[in-house]
């Protein structure tokens, strides 16, 4: 298994999105640590196949995040993390797309499987419309979530979620204070040297995606400077 534990930058790199080979040489040298391919709308394994193909010449460790079971990716891959959202009132989203996906994939190699316990913020994304998730919480319930996910379910990864916008620091760094053994992930807006310092100081481990593709890898390359 890949040392992901160390991780303090990924990559998030979606399927749908369109990559000029220049770009992912420069994405791919920018320092990331991993290569994180995932999106929650029209993903599917061709187009999965498609990036996995354009981006593993250069090495660098590279995971799935599926957002439904039927489109992943086995081959060809370090890593499978897989999200269950915590403040959804839809079970769906927390273990019934896992249940459905175990019961008709039967070799799952879960030795390269990473439970991810998301914690969706932004109420106006992709990820928090699919999966109708309560973004409006004060911080206590934020971190309160966090807490279960760490010490009842005992989750691998918590996961910030704010993807497309910005975040709110202190909640962060609330949750923060509380983990114990789950790596903290923090995603959404990084799009700058500054912000990727100021997540970085309270996440284990940043993800940067849009910015990839509405900055370009120059900005990317500041955002993995900032945190290493
Ligand atoms: C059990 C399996 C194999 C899959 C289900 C996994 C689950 C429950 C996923 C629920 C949450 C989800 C849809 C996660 C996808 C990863 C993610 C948050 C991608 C970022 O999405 P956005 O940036 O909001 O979406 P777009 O970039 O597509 O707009
Ligand atoms: O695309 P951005 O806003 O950088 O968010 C990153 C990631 O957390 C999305 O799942
Ligand atoms: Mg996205």
């Amino acid at each position: 298994m890949i040392d992901w534990k160390n991780w303090r930058h990924i990559t998030k790199l979606d399927p749908d999105k369109i990559l000029r080979p220049g770009d992912i040489e420069d994405i791919a040298t920018s320092g990331t640590d991993a290569l994180m391919l995932s999106g929650t709308l029209n993903i599917t394994e061709e187009n999965l196949t498609l990036l996995r193909e354009q981006v593993k010449e250069y090495g660098v460790p590279m995971v799935v995040e599926p957002a439904d079971p039927s489109a992943v990716l086995y081959e060809g891959i370090q890593g499978l993390f897989v999200p269950s959202v915590l403040n959804t009132p839809d079970i769906t989203w927390v273990v019934g797309k896992h249940q459905y996906w175990v019961k008709k994939k039967h070799n799952i190699d879960w030795d390269i499987v990473v439970p991810e316990a998301y914690i969706v913020l932004n109420p106006d994304s992709s990820v928090a419309k699919v999966t109708k998730a309560l973004c409006n919480i004060p911080v206590e319930e934020v971190v309160a979530y966090a807490t279960v996910a760490d010490r009842y379910f005992k989750f691998p990864v918590v996961y910030i979620e704010y993807s497309g916008t910005y975040g709110n620091p202190d909640i962060v760094k609330a949750v923060s204070e509380v983990m114990e053994n789950s790596v903290l992930y923090y995603g959404g807006g990084i799009n700058c040297g500054e912000k990727a310092a100021e997540m970085g100081q309270f996440a284990d481990t940043i993800v940067v995606g849009n910015a990839v593709y509405d900055e370009g890898a120059k900005a990317l390359i500041e955002t993995v400077k900032a945190v290493k």
